[in-house]
């Protein structure tokens, strides 16, 4: 095991959050809320990338997104961490690739918000991404039309899990992938970006802001 990397016994349950956390905010935290309580998970990762393989623009220098990230996100089945720089993976399906080597008889979960659903069939071998791990999806604010009807979704349609049986995500053999209706939360790095940033340190705002809607 490479230093740095969490313990996880055998048998346990790894929700992956991966993203940019450029910078990490409160919509990040309230999903990981909900995806611990739905999808049956033992324990929940953030991977802050070193970059997303699709994204132009570079993000913030990764020791302060994941300082900041470490500072906002606090739950003792959460680790914050930069494994994908520790492993030398960016593309997701490398990352698992490399995570199921590491740790035999672990079941990663993949977790992401509906937006993310919608752009899936872009990513690196997104198929094999489907067929190896289960993929937990939480909805986000003016996405789940685009991401139900999302290519990734029509032609996974039989292996999609009822919302009603999302913690058996965790346990079940992909392909399989369910999409759950949690209360929305309505911040993006990109409008607290916008706002002038969050560099003035981590009371800077964070973009706190109340869940609406189901
Ligand atoms: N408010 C939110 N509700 C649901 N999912 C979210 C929310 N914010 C982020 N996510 C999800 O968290 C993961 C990481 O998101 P990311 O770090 O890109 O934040 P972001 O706010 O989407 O950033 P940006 O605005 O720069 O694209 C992605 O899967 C994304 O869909
Ligand atoms: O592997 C890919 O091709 C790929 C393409 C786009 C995004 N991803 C991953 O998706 C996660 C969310 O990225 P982001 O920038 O939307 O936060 C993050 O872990 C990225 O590395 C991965």
């Amino acid at each position: 095991m490479k230093f740095g990397m969490p313990y996880v016994r055998a048998g346990q349950s790894v929700g992956l959050l991966g993203g940019s956390f450029d910078p990490a905010h409160s919509g990040h935290v309230h999903i990981t809320h909900e995806a611990l309580r739905r999808f049956g998970l033992d324990w929940l990762w953030w991977l802050v990338t070193p970059g997303n393989p699709l994204k132009d623009r570079g993000p913030a220098p990764l020791a302060e997104r994941m300082a900041r990230a470490q500072a906002i996100m606090r739950h003792p089945r959460v680790t914050v961490t930069d494994i994908e720089a520790r492993l030398g993976t960016r593309a997701t399906a490398d990352t698992l690739s490399a995570l199921r080597a590491a740790y035999p008889g672990v079941r990663f979960v993949w977790l992401m918000g509906a937006d993310n659903l919608a752009q899936f069939h872009r990513w690196q071998n997104w198929r094999s991404i489907m067929e190896t791990v289960p993929l937990g999806v939480l909805a986000r604010p003016g996405e789940r039309i685009s991401a139900r009807m999302s290519p990734a979704a029509r032609i996974y349609r039989h292996a999609r899990l009822p919302a009603q049986a999302s913690h058996l995500l965790a346990r079940a053999e992909a392909p399989a992938w369910c999409f759950v209706n949690v209360p929305m939360v309505d911040v993006s790095s990109t409008a607290i970006r916008a706002s002038g940033g969050w560099r003035g340190g981590v009371s800077a705002n964070c973009g706190v802001a109340a869940p609406y809607g189901r």
